[in-house]
């Protein structure tokens, strides 16, 4: 097929910048929109300065229609909540969309209101949008109009968690997701909590019993497993730039009517047949590190016995995985070409 043409709105965001970077390695895809409010006029590269030289892209203001007309798919950079309107413009502009926001990943509009605390602008399309993990949806995002990209924390613990859940080793509740972020999950625009002098040196926990990615995780374990779960999740902000490292205490079950318990083999065992044929995820002896995947689209996932307990030690880069990397995937899956490429 030929190139296809790549839009990003909120160009200016750092989900922006990587999904900008990967494009210049990609042999069948370009960037040839970008779009932010403050930054209209500007060259892309201007705003971030590792792109001079190799992209000569002006920044835009919105506007869906002349977007649609150079683009065969739009990857929609903004924060939650903004998101949803634009995407609803963006499609019916008729060009196919990439959401980077939580606002479609739910299957319920009660449950999105209720964590996101605002009303849903297109309330009709939640639970109709395919959630963006090709390892588990591929057949519904190849024809997709609009992908609902996962969420960092989520793809950390729902690519783990899952197929235990679905081969029944470990049990549905009591299910303890500890994730540490780099500081770049937080965005770019300027946040107290975010300055160096508040994260340099320091781990913070945060969105204690409170934070959006919970539900999230556990509507998408269900969804893949076909079990309920309640799970919790706490989050930590850490003096990284990327990277997440989610570390997830489960409880062995007795496994189809054997009288043991499942062991950590059995769990590796599980992971080994359910990602035979993934290209990104991995399932490895060593105990993964933020490093091992840093800038790339991997997923490395362990597991060790610790008392009465499993432990799944689950490592991505938030950035890639976690939102571009998965994105561009994503459009490879949209547009018939294989998943890694571009990405390895
Ligand atoms: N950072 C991460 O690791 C991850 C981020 N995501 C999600 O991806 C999306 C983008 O994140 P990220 O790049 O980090 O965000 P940033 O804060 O870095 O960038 C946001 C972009 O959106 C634009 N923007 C901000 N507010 C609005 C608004 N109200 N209306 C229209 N445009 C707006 C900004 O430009 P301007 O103000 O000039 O218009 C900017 O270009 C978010 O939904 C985020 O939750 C998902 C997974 C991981
Ligand atoms: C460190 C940090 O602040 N992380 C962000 C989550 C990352 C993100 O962008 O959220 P989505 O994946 O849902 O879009 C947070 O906790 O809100």
């Amino acid at each position: 097929m030929n190139e296809v043409k790549v839009g990003i709105v909120g160009a200016t965001g750092y989900t922006a910048i990587e999904v900008a970077r990967l494009l210049q390695s990609h042999p069948s895809a370009k960037l040839v929109a970008a779009t932010s409010r403050a930054d209209e006029g500007k060259p892309l590269a201007e705003i971030h300065p590792s792109l001079a030289g190799r992209c000569d892209v002006q920044i835009e203001t919105f506007d869906a229609l002349a977007i649609a007309e150079q683009c065969d798919v739009v990857m929609c950079c903004l924060p939650h909540g903004a998101s949803a309107e634009t995407v609803r413009e963006l499609a019916n502009a008729g060009t196919r969309v990439i959401d980077f926001s939580a606002d479609f990943r739910l299957s319920s509009v009660k449950v999105y209101e209720k964590w996101y605390g605002v009303t849903h602008p297109w309330p009709e399309k939640i639970g109709q949008v395919v959630y963006g993990m090709p390892e588990f949806f591929a057949d519904k995002i190849r024809d997709a109009k609009i992908v609902a990209n996962p969420g960092c924390y989520p793809t950390s613990a729902i690519m783990p968690l899952s197929p235990l859940i679905k081969a029944g080793l470990i049990e549905t509740s009591d299910i303890i997701i500890d994730s540490k972020s780099g500081v770049s999950g937080a965005g770019r625009s300027a946040k107290v909590a975010t300055l160096y002098c508040e994260t340099n040196e320091s781990i913070s926990a945060y969105g204690v019993g409170t934070h959006r990615h919970g539900p999230e995780i556990d509507d998408l374990v269900k969804r893949i497993s076909g079990t309920a779960v309640s799970t919790i999740f706490t989050p930590h902000l850490t003096p990284m730039d990327r990277g997440i490292l989610s570390t997830i205490y489960v409880r062995p079950r007795n496994a189809d009517g054997k009288n043991k318990l499942a062991s950590a083999e059995d769990c590796f065992a599980c992971w080994q047949a359910c990602y035979d044929e993934s290209q990104f995820v991995t399932p490895v002896e060593h105990l993964p590190a933020t490093k091992h995947v840093s800038g790339t689209n991997y997923v490395q996932m362990a597991v060790r016995p610790s008392g009465d307990r499993l432990v799944l030690i689950c490592a991505i880069d938030n950035l890639a995985k976690g939102a571009s990397g998965a994105a561009i995937q994503n459009m490879n899956v949209m547009f018939g070409l294989d998943e890694s490429t571009g990405l390895k």
